[in-house]
């Protein structure tokens, strides 16, 4: 989790209910930070291996959307990629814009720079995997040198945990309060790796690279959000242009237009060896 002035970012995984924690955490920012009105809200997630295996509201990506609209009126629903293969819901806020009437915060929200890059990995390499398990390493520290973690941004102070008997997760900010998040589940029948940043930069090429080079996924989806004011609102054409990242070819490639943002998705697979 992370919190800053005006925002929470919250990751979870295996079989929580995050959507349950938001009537409670909304009540909170009211009465500790006098906020009485959501700016923007993005709600996202890969499709799920066993949705069966998750609990209520969690099992279907309806009972989600349903649940976020009780809260949301101006709430839209949305399906990236392949719904019969792999895809990325998003659920966001898309208000009817009021002409004549412009809030400071609608105004504080466009002038400043905000991204995301996100890429969700599955597939992944058993020997790579094998060093976020206790058998291969003692501690976090040892898991995030080895795999090359620390050297993705670096510059990070990185706060990691090396779970028992495997599992690894990693929080890392840097002094200008940019962050990175990591989680990997490293069980070869279920791999999953999930990597978060939002690091300014006019080209995520490095980033993305570097990541693959460090988890050799089998497949992969990339999402970014840009808004207007931020220098990487001109990586979809980059993108754009990315057929495939050395041994992965782009499968599916989508582009969105919301109220403040541009959002990239795009699904990559390793060529078949
Ligand atoms: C990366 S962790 C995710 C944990 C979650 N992000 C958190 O911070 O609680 C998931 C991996 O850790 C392993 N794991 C081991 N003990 C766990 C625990 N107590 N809670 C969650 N995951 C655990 C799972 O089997 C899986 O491979």
């Amino acid at each position: 989790m992370f919190i800053s002035k005006r925002r929470f970012i919250l990751k979870t995984c295996g079989t929580t209910t995050p959507l349950l924690c938001l009537q409670p955490l909304l009540l909170l920012a009211e009465q500790y930070g006098g906020f009485t009105k959501v700016e923007d809200l993005f709600y996202s997630r890969k499709n799920y291996k066993r949705p069966e295996l998750q609990i209520m509201p969690h099992q279907h990506f309806d009972q989600e959307v349903a649940l976020l609209d009780t809260l949301f009126p101006d709430g839209a629903a949305y399906c990236l990629g392949a719904v019969n293969k792999d895809c990325w819901y998003l659920y966001t806020l898309n208000p009817i814009p009021k002409k004549t009437i412009i809030s400071d915060i609608t105004t504080a929200a466009c002038d400043e720079a905000d991204q995301t890059l996100e890429i969700l990995m599955t597939d992944l390499d058993p020997e790579i995997m094998a060093i976020f398990t206790k058998e291969e390493c003692l501690n976090a520290t040892e898991a995030t040198k080895k795999s090359g973690i620390d050297k993705i941004i670096p510059n990070m102070v990185i706060d990691d945990f090396l779970f028992e008997p495997c599992g690894y997760s990693m929080n890392g900010v840097t002094k200008n309060g940019c962050y990175m998040t990591i989680h990997i589940t490293p069980e070869p029948d279920f791999s999953y790796v999930s990597f978060e940043t939002n690091i300014p930069s006019s080209s995520y090429r490095e980033i993305i690279q570097k990541v693959l080079d460090t988890f050799n996924p089998g497949k992969f989806t990339v999402t970014i959000f840009a808004n207007q004011a931020s220098p990487t609102k001109d990586t979809s054409k980059e993108l754009l242009l990315l057929n495939h990242i050395g041994k992965w070819q782009r499968r599916d490639i989508q582009l969105c237009n919301f109220k403040n943002y541009d959002l990239i998705y795009t699904f990559y697979c390793r060529f078949p060896s």
